[in-house]
């Protein structure tokens, strides 16, 4: 899974290449410093081809990233007027200098990345955690110096040592999820946080680690968990994240008394955060994302309710001008997007059918997959929730299947409301994703539900 994402976006990055190198061609201003950048991509496009070991290619991961700001310097370069050109000309050779900086810091690393693909190859196991102690943090810090150059935080490298005094030696479990198991900690300077320790020896959880901390940590959103940084010795493989207080939106939705449970206001909130965070991935983060495992177990919630995405061990890039991508992922039963199951080619709106499955979890209260009687076999059986509630959802029979612990009946607003929620689900869960509707659509509709909600509460004060 890690070596197709990296694969797409190394496959969007040569895309790229071709595209800087035309436009510092034609740029007029800054022509010195354009054509330093071209020669410096041309570089890679001469290196990449020579490194065939998309394992090996992780510490590039941040390529795909500093190909896109160079290719927006050199084409702003072309865009501005004479006078603009002139009087930014100064800043302009700032950022070049940022830039190019950034490139070179991602050029020395070449000739690591080939020892490790060789070092894989003698091997013969295909696992990175065979090199020694030295080599292996010696590849960690490269991974860490590449990512600090796209974050100006700059990610942070733990000691297993560290670590263990943070958990109180793994002391305190939050969570345990399908490639580890999570811990609360509290570093010495006081942060509290998430330590997700993966399982020793599974290749799953070293390309989940691997993926989870090249895509992650560069994401910056107040709805998507922060990566704070990450931990590799020996077997060990830690990823350090804030510690999201309040668990996920399943446990909220399980738990009668929570006030998710509760309230509609809170629900109808929840989702429009976590719209908001893939709006983010699909449309504005660089380079481009798709979750691909958005279920409520990976909305966690913090102490004022705040929803968080998480879960990025599945993600992929997002090749830009690409319709959809042959790549190989893993969805949670009941959220699984109907057309890449048959296709194998995945899309943004493979993320939209997932959301659409949360709504329904939001609004009938329910789990992604539920029990129901079978005539025929005079038994329980397990069926998705899609197939439970869609149908009578789309039969106009919302009331039906709608949960009443936030209220028994909704008030016209509510139904209003609730009802915008369930045909955006509708909508988000159409079996072909072209017909499904982009993200910016949904954020709109759920702020006007929120609003609708929100609107109603003001009129009864
Ligand atoms: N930042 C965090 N703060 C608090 N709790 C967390 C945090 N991250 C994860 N958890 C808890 O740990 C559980 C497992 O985490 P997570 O889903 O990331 O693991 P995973 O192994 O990637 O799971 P899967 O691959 O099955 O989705 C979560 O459901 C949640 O309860």
């Amino acid at each position: 899974m890690a070596a197709s994402a990296i694969i797409t976006g190394l496959v969007a990055a040569g895309g790229l290449i071709s595209k800087i190198i035309q436009a510092a061609d034609t740029a007029q201003h800054n022509k010195r410093e354009c054509k330093n950048l071209a020669s410096r991509v041309q570089m890679i496009a001469e290196l990449l081809p020579q490194v065939q070991d998309p394992e090996a290619m992780r510490p590039l991961a941040g390529l795909g990233e500093a190909l896109t700001e160079a290719h927006e310097l050199v084409q702003s370069c072309q865009r501005k007027g004479r006078t603009y050109r002139f009087f930014a000309a100064g800043r302009q050779s700032d950022r070049f200098r940022e830039v190019q900086g950034r490139i070179d810091s991602l050029l020395i690393l070449f000739p690591m990345v080939g020892l490790i693909g060789l070092a894989r190859r003698l091997d013969g196991t295909g696992h990175v955690s065979v090199l020694n102690r030295a080599s292996s943090s010696s590849v960690h810090s490269a991974v860490s110096h590449e990512v600090s150059e796209s974050d100006s935080e700059g990610a942070e490298v733990f000691t297993l040592a560290e670590i263990t005094a943070a958990t109180k030696n793994f002391g305190v479990v939050l969570g345990k999820g399908d490639s580890g198991t999570v811990y609360k900690g509290k570093l010495h300077d006081g942060r509290e946080v998430a330590v997700k320790r993966f399982r020793h020896g599974q290749r799953s959880a070293e390309a989940t680690f691997g993926t989870e901390l090249a895509i992650l940590h560069p994401v910056s959103h107040e709805h998507i968990v922060r990566l704070l940084g990450s931990c590799a010795e020996d077997e060990e493989r830690m990823l350090v994240y804030e510690n999201v207080d309040n668990g996920t939106l399943r446990d909220q939705l399980n738990n009668n008394a929570s006030p998710v449970a509760t309230s509609w206001k809170a629900r109808v909130g929840v989702l429009l955060g976590a719209a908001r965070a893939i709006y983010h991935l699909h449309c504005r983060a660089i380079p481009l994302l798709i979750h691909c495992n958005v279920t409520s177990s990976n909305i966690l919630l913090d102490r004022s309710w705040t929803p968080r995405l998480a879960g990025f061990g599945a993600s992929v890039w997002r090749a830009p001008d690409v319709e959809s991508q042959a790549v190989d992922i893993v969805q949670t039963y009941g959220y699984e997007d109907p057309e890449y199951r048959s296709t194998g080619g995945l899309k943004p709106a493979t993320d939209l059918y997932s959301l659409g499955v949360v709504m329904l979890e939001v609004l009938t209260g329910n789990q992604p997959v539920v029990a129901v009687w079978e005539e025929t076999k005079k038994t329980m059986v397990d069926t998705t929730l899609v197939s439970w509630a869609l149908p009578t959802i789309e039969a106009g029979q919302l009331g039906d299947v709608l949960d009443r612990r936030p209220t028994t009946e909704p008030t016209p607003q509510q139904r209003q409301a609730l009802q915008l929620v369930a045909s955006t689900a509708s909508i988000c869960l159409r079996l072909q994703g072209d017909n499904r509707p982009a993200i910016p659509d949904v954020v709109a509709n759920l702020e006007k539900a929120l609003q609708l909600i929100c609107n109603d509460m003001f009129g009864r004060l």
